[in-house]
């Protein structure tokens, strides 16, 4: 087992770079299977876990993949299996993202059930309502999701998502690319992720309009070719290195952050007194001396997105009065509460939402990542926490962030990412050396 050690109180500068975007790259990978001629070539594709998770879908369905550093090359043209199974989808539930496709090209798609996760319940009825309304049959039984249509095409139709899930619109917007007819849907996510999937699959030939408002169309098209793709900035990724920066009282610049991409983030982090400034390649972020105390709220995009409610909670630690913090998009995506408690932070938990009281003096300790973000947010409140901080559980933080740690020592944190046994010999209360020369002595 790996572990992250960071010693707080280095303030960060200079440039760190984003990758591509998790959350776009997965559906376009998902996406590139509907193609039954040519090659799909995807660059600015992040080298995750979760990447190689849905490329291995891809290959055990009979597709190609190639990839070569950030360029990922997938030919899909052969005839595909239909099934992605239970081994996968446990990795990552965003594998259920195959169905929609699968069930465009053949008119059946089976798929292990993704289940619950450390955030919430997750359930996955809208997409297949979606499914239902284009004329699929689906059944759910002995662990698995099957859709098919028998000799039919799906049918477009008009669709109202109960709530404007990220997956279901991109299942959904999957699936109605080779239906019959158009599809409409209503109430879906605006995401910029929703956006780059519908360019990608118009260079497919599909024929999308609306990705980013609350109405897409799609007509449905005969067939869909291999396209060419750059992945959009992973602007989760950019907002956890604006939060680094402004919570050492920084000076970075975070090169490939949009500001398009990061409104309410920018708006948000602005109320609490961090300076951000546009450049040409990203966004500078200026840590105040003193941070404000705010309030927040998680939305569906164009809201403040929920990948970013952790991290803030790191930097509402360090704000001067009473933050809160309400999370509307998952039932129980608080787990880092007791986690930054063992850090000496002061927080309440009150039904959907947590108080911070700031400014806490936090503590270095032994804490564990309960899921993706919240490893970022650990490591975040270990840059200004007194003493060593050591974050443990990083596969949770490799399905979302390369190098973390490299990355962050690149701009001066003191940080280093240690095997177990390496761990242990880093004193708790060392002083003076930095994490790296104490584990190298
Ligand atoms: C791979 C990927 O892109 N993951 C992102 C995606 O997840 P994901 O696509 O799973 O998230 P959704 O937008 O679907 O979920 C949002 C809310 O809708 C609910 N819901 C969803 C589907 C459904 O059929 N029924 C239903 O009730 C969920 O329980 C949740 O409360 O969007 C989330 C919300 O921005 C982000 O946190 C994830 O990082
Ligand atoms: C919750 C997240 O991702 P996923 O939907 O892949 O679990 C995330 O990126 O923070």
């Amino acid at each position: 087992m790996e572990k992250i050690i960071v010693r707080g109180g280095s303030r960060l500068s200079g440039t760190v770079k984003v990758e591509g975007a998790k959350n776009a790259v997965l559906p376009v990978i998902a996406a590139s299977i509907i193609a039954s001629e040519g090659k799909s070539i995807l660059k600015d594709v992040p080298a995750l876990a979760d990447v190689t998770t849905i490329s291995e879908v891809l290959k055990y369905m009979n597709a190609d993949v190639a990839v070569d550093q950030n360029t990922v090359t997938i030919d899909a043209s052969r005839e595909l299996t239909t099934e992605a199974p239970f081994e996968y989808v446990r990795k990552m539930r965003a594998s259920v993202l195959v169905l929609g496709p699968m069930l465009a090209r053949y008119g059946h798609a089976k798929v292990a059930l993704p289940g619950g996760c450390a955030i919430g319940s997750r359930p996955i009825d809208q997409h297949l309502k979606g499914f239902e309304a284009m004329g699929a049959k689906v059944n759910v039984g002995n662990g698995f999701i099957e859709a098919y249509t028998g000799e039919d095409r799906l049918r477009g139709a008009r669709i109202y998502l109960d709530v404007p899930s990220v997956g279901a619109t991109e299942n959904i917007m999957m699936a109605a690319c080779m239906a019959e007819g158009k599809t409409v849907i209503e109430n879906c996510a605006k995401e910029p992720e929703i956006v780059d999937l519908a360019n990608y699959l118009n260079k497919m030939g599909a024929k999308v309009v609306g990705a980013g408002t609350e109405t897409i169309r799609i007509t449905g098209v005969e067939k869909m070719y291999g396209a060419e793709h750059n992945i959009i900035p992973d602007r989760i990724e950019a907002g956890t290195f604006m939060v680094a920066a402004a919570i050492t009282k920084g000076n970075v610049l975070v090169k490939g952050a949009e500001q398009e991409h990061l409104r309410s983030l920018v708006a948000k982090m602005q109320e609490m007194g961090v300076i951000i400034e546009e450049e040409d390649d990203g966004l500078r972020i200026i840590g105040p001396e003193k941070l404000k105390a705010v309030d927040l709220k998680t939305m569906p995009h164009p809201g403040f997105p929920t990948d970013m409610q952790a991290q803030m909670m790191a930097l509402m630690l360090q704000a001067e009065g009473t933050s809160v913090i309400t999370e509307t998009v998952f039932e129980n995506r608080f787990m880092h509460v007791e986690e930054f408690r063992r850090m000496n932070a002061h927080l309440k938990i009150e039904g959907r939402s947590v108080i911070v009281e700031g400014p806490s003096q936090l503590q270095g300790a032994e804490v564990s990542a309960t899921d993706l973000r919240a490893a970022a947010a650990l490591v975040c409140a270990g840059l200004v926490a007194d003493g060593y901080t050591r974050v443990t559980e990083l596969k949770h933080l490799d399905r979302g962030y390369i190098d973390f740690a490299g990355k962050l020592a690149g701009i001066g944190a003191n940080i280093e990412r240690v095997k177990d046994e390496e761990a242990e010999e880093t004193p708790d209360n060392k002083s003076t050396n930095d994490v790296k020369s104490s584990l190298s002595s």
